[in-house]
């Protein structure tokens, strides 16, 4: 006679089949209600009006992680046309119209149903600080003009206005952290180097410093759980535009009407406006009394010539601190790796000389000596496609980024390297916008986020191997139900 299997009993086979369905129930609930929800987006859109140009980013992240873990990316840029808003002090109006191309792509960028939520912030800064200063009027009406036409767009507008130089050299350094992913895992911090037109930072982490020295360079934030004194200074007139005009102003004391300038290509001439150079306050107590209208500048292109002009617009004679960078400013000493943007990397990849890991102090210096000596003919030849403002000024430029560097912040042949030229992390533009967007939205969370014990994919592997064990266990329960199953004995 055939033998009966046990687990074909009436009994075992519901119970298998309300066990099976029960398994797949509870797998399926695990995993939909644990399941990342479906990627919604979230942006922010900041304008940074710097002293040279206004630019607008855009910041994307994933919706339902706006408040601690989700990485913010840059997804857009824009460039508006023309000066900074700084420029528009004699025609206001037109520092709002120049911003309406750049608003009109933000529209088109941003999907459409999240233009009301999406924040908008317009921060200003060297440019629109010294304006400040020489004529606050005209900056409340440069300030009125951009936000009316920024009221007009359909996103959220948060305001307008000035950044302190801490400010614009702390949220610099937010930016390089956050998106190095330095601050959510504490590592150590890189600092930053930002050269603008106008103004330039410096912003880094010193075991020397705590703030106590000069608490006016000092930021404290407490970010993921971990504590930061961020030691931070913007030099107003610094930016490379004004240091410009300070070496220029230093040569032009004599008020002749021709200057050979060693910072200019040999061969390169131009004729400059006396009012034009001197119409900042960064160099307007300098103008000398009787200076005729125009002057030529004629390029004589000497490195060493020009480094000595660029060394005497720094001052090194007075400090009442332990240490100083220049102008009688406190410096702790210098640690860690830099990262350099915007100008810093603008002139240094145009020299070439972005990776310091190869090209040494020495070597820029050899670079600019023969770079600066260049004729300029050769140099217009070789370069059709550069601006020629930007072309004629790289000699200048990169004999400034060298002063300031090793003269102004005391690096060295020995620390040269720490320094990284650069101009975006992942994706992003290195500078001041998206650590201000991030401090302002708040998405970097004092103390660490809570992180899920398991990921996604094992949590829900435990729950189906558990569900599975759980299961047969209780089919071994069950076991005196079953009907005898293996041959009895024969009694005969
Ligand atoms: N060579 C070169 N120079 C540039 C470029 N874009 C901007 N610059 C110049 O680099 C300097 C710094 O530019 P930015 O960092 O945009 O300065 P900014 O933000 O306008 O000025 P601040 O308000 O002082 O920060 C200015 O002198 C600009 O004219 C570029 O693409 N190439
Ligand atoms: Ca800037």
């Amino acid at each position: 006679m055939k033998e009966k299997n046990p687990w074909h009993t009436p009994v075992t086979i519901i119970i298998t089949v309300i066990g099976v369905i029960a398994i797949v129930a509870l797998v399926t609930v695990a995993v939909l209600q644990n399941r990342p929800l479906l990627q919604k987006y979230k942006y922010g859109i900041v304008l940074d009006a710097g002293s040279s140009h206004t630019a607008l980013y855009i910041y994307e992240w994933p919706a339902e992680k706006d408040n601690n873990t989700g990485r913010v990316e840059q997804t857009h840029s824009c460039k508006v046309k023309g000066p900074g808003i700084s420029s528009y002090a004699a025609a206001p109006w037109k520092a709002g119209e120049s911003l309406r191309d750049c608003m009109r792509e933000a529209k088109l960028q941003v999907p459409k149903k999240r233009h009301h939520e999406t924040p908008l912030y317009l921060g200003a800064t060297a440019g629109m600080r010294l304006l400040n200063k020489e004529d606050s009027s005209a900056s409340d009406l440069v300030f009125k003009a951009v936000e009316e036409t920024l009221q007009k767009s359909p996103f959220s507008f948060q305001g307008a206005r000035i950044l302190s130089g801490q400010e614009e050299g702390a949220f610099g350094w937010v930016t390089v952290n956050y998106l190095d992913d330095r601050l959510k895992q504490g590592l150590e911090t890189t600092g930053a180097l930002d050269l603008g037109g106008a103004s330039t930072q410096i912003s880094f982490v010193s075991d020397n410093y705590d703030g106590s020295e000069s608490p006016s360079n000092a930021v404290t934030f407490r970010l993921y759980g971990n504590d930061y004194n961020l030691y931070t200074h913007s030099f107003l007139c610094y930016g490379k535009d004004q240091a410009l005009r300070m070496t220029l102003a230093q040569q032009t004391q004599g008020s002749s009407s021709e200057i050979s300038d060693p910072c200019f290509h040999p061969g390169y001439t131009d004729t400059r406006n006396y009012s034009v150079l001197y119409d900042s306050p960064c160099v307007s107590s300098r103008k000398p009394q009787g200076a005729p209208a125009t002057f030529i500048h004629r390029g004589i292109g000497n490195f060493q010539q020009c480094q000595a002009f660029v060394k005497s617009v720094f001052n090194f004679t007075h400090c009442k601190y332990s240490r100083c960078s220049f102008n009688g400013v406190f410096q702790p000493l210098l640690q860690g790796p830099f990262g350099a943007f915007s100008a810093y990397y603008f002139v240094m990849n145009f020299l070439n000389l972005t990776d310091t890991s190869i090209h040494s102090l020495e070597t820029v210096k050899e670079k600019l000596t023969s770079y600066c000596a260049t004729p300029w003919d050769q140099l217009r030849q070789r370069y059709p496609d550069v601006k020629i403002k930007y072309l004629a000024e790289y000699c200048f430029s990169g004999t400034y980024i060298l002063t300031l560097l090793t003269e102004g912040y005391n690096f060295t042949s020995e620390n040269y390297s720490n320094i990284k030229f650069i101009k975006k992390i992942k994706g992003s533009d290195a500078g001041w916008t998206l650590g201000y967007m991030l401090n302002l939205t708040n998405m970097i969370p004092a103390e660490a986020p809570d992180t899920p014990i398991l990921p996604h994919a094992s949590y829900v592997s435990i729950v189906s191997i558990m569900a599975i064990v759980i299961f047969f266990l209780f089919i071994l329960s069950l076991r005196p139900l079953w009907p005898r199953c293996s041959k009895q004995p024969q009694i005969v």
